[in-house]
């Protein structure tokens, strides 16, 4: 990827008080049009940057509140042309709204940040547009509720930032986008259209599906059997709290790769429920061992915070369920030099005690089990 251009110092500082102030490399204005979760996002992190960010929305209210948070100001008719636009808009009015931002800023460089990227390009060249200025954008980071309120300025911090470009894209505009990217910490990544709606299909909205389906099984429960619930049900049901009416667009606009995605779903499922239908046949627990092994395979894939495939080994610490017992076992792991990459914290219902899950490099996991266990603190 060519490298972004350098912004003149001043200009892109933080504008106001002494706090020494991050440099951006994206040069502004940066006009923000949907000022919701990613919008405000988007701006949150931009003004962090002491970049001019304006903002717009069909909703009067959402645009003041995105402002009132700090993620620019309202744009009025005397406001400067901005460089770059930033589309955040539901993706059934994107390619409406790309347009009508080429044709308003003929000099900006238009980018989106719509979850599916083909139908956008495609609509786009349906209508003939000129799309040397438009580059098409999807920052894998969100959020299960939407709306300037959840808004984060570090949302995009360490997620992958896919580029979507039209072969002609010249390089300067290409680098205003990435610039941006850069600047909310994201870690670029180039795809055409039709990889990153297979792949997004796979990583994002097949387990979206899934999610939801699962989530939906527990509506009918006992009181007393949603009483069990643990972290293996919270994990697989996380994203079933989405915003339906967002998901409906997303699946919609890529329902190719999600409907063959969930056909080839079904089938494992099937083959699942045959082998452990008569579990004592020949060969049936060697498939559901199989089948199981295959999902160890597949989330050992999945990369690790730091965007690699590293993976951390987590450290289950016991800890009282009283006041200042958690800061004790932070500042006890600081005192023995752990690095703590990841904390996750688990209740257990009706009792007096929690669990730590503290996730560490592998190779200092034992010592870390080790000291811990000598000052005292209880470990599975
Ligand atoms: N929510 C998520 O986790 C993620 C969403 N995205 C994508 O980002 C885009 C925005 O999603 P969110 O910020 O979550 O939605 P949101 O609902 O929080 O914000 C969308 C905003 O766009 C405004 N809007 C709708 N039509 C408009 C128009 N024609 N002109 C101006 N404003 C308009 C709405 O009033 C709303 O404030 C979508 O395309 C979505 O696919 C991308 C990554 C993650
Ligand atoms: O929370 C997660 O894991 C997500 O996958 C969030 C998400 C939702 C929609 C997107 O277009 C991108 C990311």
């Amino acid at each position: 990827m060519s490298a972004p251009e350098a912004a003149p110092s001043g200009e892109h500082l933080r504008a106001a008080g002494e706090r020494p102030a991050l440099v951006a490399r994206t040069r502004g204005p940066v006009h923000v049009i949907g000022a919701g979760l990613l919008g405000a996002s988007v701006g949150l992190g931009l003004r962090e940057r002491g970049v001019d960010v304006t903002l717009e929305d069909l909703s009067p209210t959402t645009v003041a509140l995105a402002a009132d948070y700090g993620a620019g100001r309202v744009r009025t008719a005397s406001d400067e042309s901005p460089v770059l636009v930033v589309i955040a808009t539901p993706p059934d009015v994107t390619a409406d709204v790309v347009e009508r931002a080429l044709r308003t800023y003929p000099d900006a460089v238009v980018t989106d940040v719509a979850s599916v990227k083909l139908a956008p390009f495609t609509e786009l060249k349906r209508r003939g547009i000129d799309l040397a200025k438009y580059v098409g954008s999807h920052p894998m980071a969100g959020r299960e509720r939407g709306g300037a309120i959840m808004a984060r300025a570090d949302l995009f911090v360490g997620r992958p930032w896919v580029i979507c470009r039209d072969g002609e894209t010249p390089a300067d505009a290409l680098a205003l986008v990435e610039a941006v990217a850069l600047d909310l910490g994201g870690v670029l990544m180039e795809m055409t259209p039709e990889e990153h709606d297979r792949s997004v299909g796979l990583v994002s909205h097949l387990p979206q599906v899934v999610s939801s389906l699962l989530a939906a099984r527990l509506v009918p429960a006992s009181e007393q059997a949603i009483g069990l619930a643990g972290g293996g049900l919270r994990d697989t049901t996380r994203v079933a709290s989405s915003d339906p009416e967002l998901w409906v667009q997303i699946l919609g606009a890529n329902s190719a790769p999600v409907v063959e995605l969930l056909d080839a779903f079904s089938a494992d499922v099937a083959a699942f429920a045959d082998a452990l239908r008569d579990p004592a046949r020949t060969g049936a627990r060697r498939r559901i061992a199989d089948l199981l092994s295959a999902g160890n395979n597949g989330v050992s894939r999945i990369p690790g915070k730091h965007g690699s495939s590293e993976r951390f080994t987590q450290i289950t610490v016991l800890i009282d369920d009283s006041p200042g017992q958690l800061a004790k076992l932070l500042t006890e792991l600081g005192e023995l030099g752990i690095n703590m990459e990841d904390l996750r914290l688990e209740h257990s219902p009706g009792a007096q005690i929690g669990f730590a899950e503290i996730a560490v490099l592998p190779e200092v996991a034992e010592r870390a089990v080790a000291d811990l266990v000598e000052r005292g603190w209880r470990t599975l």
